[in-house]
């Protein structure tokens, strides 16, 4: 099949993107080993302030959906923990399976979440633009948050039954007064390394906050991101499933935890 000959070539089938960056020495997601992360005293409280008012829209981007923030201020931003700068939130997304076994891309002593959260944001200290950051090696901080199936998430669900006006790729839909703060779990821990995108062009520019606690959504919540499709209206429907980028080499890199 199509999907088969591109993985002989080293390429990813959903992607067609490279499984491996060639020279590529950052990249993600990663398996934690939890054992050999390593506690970091130093690493100040993550803090996170985001304001509903900044919320805009969700597109289908053909990869995942986005929901995206206005930029232009600067009232939906993250610094402390391991950044230096202050970063901007500009979008967050997923990644999810077919099935609920698998879907995640960062993986914890190997166990396999159903979804993953990204919420990225860019280093408006430094640069002038998300697309100017993204290619700097300190340009992106990205917060991944597991999901694990469990009960019902009240807030997620507004963004669920907005997902049928953006089902093909390259459809947008409004969407507005939502605080992202309510996908984040209370706990404070989390693990933090340097890596990479892991969609195309897998810019080695992140630096990863990976919350160690999951939040819950229900099997139905999840079933909702299914619906969605990698295809534009008038192609072969195929669901948007299984968005998630193989495990990459850990190679010379230390993950570090703020929490014992
Ligand atoms: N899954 S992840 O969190 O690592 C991730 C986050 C953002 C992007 C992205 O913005 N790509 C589009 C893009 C690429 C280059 C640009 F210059 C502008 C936008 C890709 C992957
Ligand atoms: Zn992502």
């Amino acid at each position: 099949s199509l999907a088969g000959c591109s993985s002989k070539l080293g390429l990813h089938p959903i992607w067609q993107g490279p499984i491996r960056i060639p020279g590529g020495t950052r990249q993600s997601p990663i398996d934690i080993r939890v054992r050999d992360s390593v506690f970091d005293p130093h690493l100040q409280p993550l803090s996170i302030t985001y304001d509903p008012s900044t919320c805009l829209q969700i597109w289908n981007n053909g990869y995942a959906f986005l929901v995206e923030f206005d930029d232009s201020t600067d009232k939906s931003v993250i610094r402390g923990g391991p950044l230096k700068n202050q970063f901007k939130l500009k979008q967050f997304h997923f990644h999810w399976g077919a099935i609920d076994d698998w879907g995640s891309e960062h993986t914890v002593d190997s166990k396999v979440f159903p979804a993953e959260l990204h919420l990225v944001h860019w280093n408006c200290c430094k640069y002038a633009s998300f697309e100017e950051a993204i290619m700097e090696d300190n340009g992106l901080a990205v917060i991944a948050v597991f999901l694990k199936i469990g009960k019902h998430h009240q807030e997620l669900q507004k963004l669920i039954d907005a997902l049928p006006l953006v089902k093909h790729k390259d459809t947008l839909t409004e969407f507005k007064n939502f605080d992202p703060s309510c996908l984040l779990p209370y706990c404070p821990d989390y693990w933090t390394y340097f890596g990479s995108l892991t969609t195309p062009p897998l810019s080695e520019s992140v630096t990863w906050i990976i919350k160690k606690r999951p939040i819950q959504v229900s099997p139905n919540q999840l079933a909702g991101f299914r619906n969605l499709l990698f295809t534009s209206v008038g192609e072969e429907e195929k669901n948007m499933v299984d968005n998630f980028r193989p495990l990459q080499p850990l190679m010379n890199r230390t993950v570090h935890s703020n929490f014992k």
